[in-house]
């Protein structure tokens, strides 16, 4: 069937209006004529492939990167240009305030963290037929790892340890079928969580010392599947500075993807509060915390209470806020299941919350019942972030910024930092 793409839908595919319904094309922009092969249906439309795009979009370029859409389903987008990529996810934020009930909220021009920043990798690793490793992102929709020679949104430092990963990989028993090897950049070098499908004896300790010797990684931990994490092979301490604070992330911890990416939300964050001139002696809290990303630089402007579920975040955001000076105070709670009530909410003079993909449903209902007169939602999921902004603005919030950082280049993802107030 031939047919016109009309809009890009939320997960980067071309979506075109038939007969048959809507159907999704990745690798396609809108505008463009495309002859298509339909095929299964998929939720509200058909999923197809693209056999020829008959008339290409002036926006369309060459991808950059010989892995995509071929094999590897990390990125949608290489395919279109700059000015009109930036502009496209700079609309889901626009979209996703409108949903809420902000039409007219002011949104800022996007911030852009350039390929090859990114500092954070969840690879996927599998043992193929013969004995060879694929390490690599999935494929888009499948189980198959691509098996990748090189990536323009990693850092190189990152992708230099592929091929010689891959290798270790493959002389290590320790690998039977499948695992995955989560890769930070820290200011000590990377380091690596491996976890595996079989157990991991003193040889193969070795052999991940000697790994971490070649290749400048102080630290590689390990763990049976999902089970607990070791550290298999340390030759010295890791470390991060998070606004002038040095911590010493747990392996795979979670950080902000991109440095770009982090100062911008801190520097938006802080912007949002700059903008309330809240009272000298208020105190801050910072929901879903991590090791402290936003914890630190909100000690500048007040004192700050840090809740995190995860146990070891929580371990190194407390040892951060010892050499902080005592401003912020780490507190473990599971905000999903015990979300700060208005009673507590009450307190602080502003609320500042980075959860999960998933958003945080039941924190906002609380946040809405409390007398919280600031509050700065960060948000990594454009779909969340409407159903949970749009809370808030039944309550009486209104946006007062709005910025939209893009820390996943040519991803759908978006992340976005949002200033309400009441
Ligand atoms: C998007 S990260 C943000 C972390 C931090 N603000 C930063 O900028 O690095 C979300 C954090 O929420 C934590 N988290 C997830 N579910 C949670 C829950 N139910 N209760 C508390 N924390 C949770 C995760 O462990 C993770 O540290």
């Amino acid at each position: 069937m031939d047919v016109t793409i009309s809009w890009l839908g939320s997960a980067g595919d071309g979506v075109a209006e038939t007969p048959q319904g809507l159907v999704f094309l990745p690798g396609t922009l809108p505008g463009e004529q495309v002859r298509a092969r339909l095929g299964a249906r998929r939720g509200e439309g058909v999923a197809a492939e693209v056999e020829a795009i008959l008339a290409p979009s002036p926006d369309r370029v060459d991808p950059p990167c010989p892995h995509f859409l071929i094999e590897c389903g990390a990125c949608a987008l290489q395919h279109l240009a700059l000015p009109a990529y930036a502009a496209w996810k700079r609309e889901r934020l626009v979209a996703a305030l409108d949903r809420a009930g902000q039409p007219d909220a002011a949104v800022a021009e996007i911030v852009l963290a350039p390929p090859g920043t990114r500092r954070r990798a969840d690879l996927a690793v599998k043992r193929l037929q013969g004995g060879a490793v694929a390490l690599g992102f999935h494929q888009r929709g499948s189980a198959a790892v691509a098996d990748l020679s090189t990536c323009h949104v990693l850092d190189p430092a990152l992708v230099a340890l592929f091929r010689p990963l891959r290798e270790l990989l493959r002389r290590m028993p320790a690998l039977k079928r499948e695992g995955s090897a989560v890769l930070n950049l820290l200011d000590s070098g990377p380091d690596l969580l491996l976890r595996t499908d079989g157990p991991l004896d003193a040889s193969q300790r070795a052999m991940l010392a000697a790994f971490g010797q070649a290749h400048g990684l102080p630290r590689i931990a390990w763990a049976l599947k999902d089970g607990p994490v070791e550290n298999a092979a340390q030759a010295g301490p890791v470390r991060l500075d998070l606004s002038g604070v040095s911590v010493a992330p747990a392996p795979g911890a979670f950080l902000q993807a991109a440095p770009v990416g982090e100062a911008a939300i801190i520097a938006a964050v802080l912007a949002g509060l700059a903008a309330q001139k809240l009272p000298v002696r208020a105190r801050i809290a910072d929901l879903y915390a991590g090791i402290g990303t936003l914890s630190f630089p909100l000690s500048a402007k007040g004192r700050v209470a840090a809740y995190e579920g995860d146990a070891a975040a929580v371990a190194t955001l407390d040892a951060g806020a010892r050499k902080a000076g005592g401003r912020v105070e780490a507190i473990r709670r599971d905000l999903a299941y015990r979300p700060l009530l208005p009673a507590e909410l009450n307190g602080f003079g502003a609320v500042v919350l980075d959860p999960p993909y998933n958003g945080a449903a039941e924190q906002v209902a609380q946040i809405t019942r409390s007398k919280v007169p600031v509050v700065i939602y960060v948000s990594c999921n454009p779909v969340a972030l409407a159903r949970d902004a749009g809370a808030l603005v039944k309550a009486g919030f209104k946006v007062t910024q709005a910025t939209p950082v893009d820390q996943f280049p040519w991803s759908p993802h978006l992340e976005s930092v949002v200033s309400f107030r009441r």
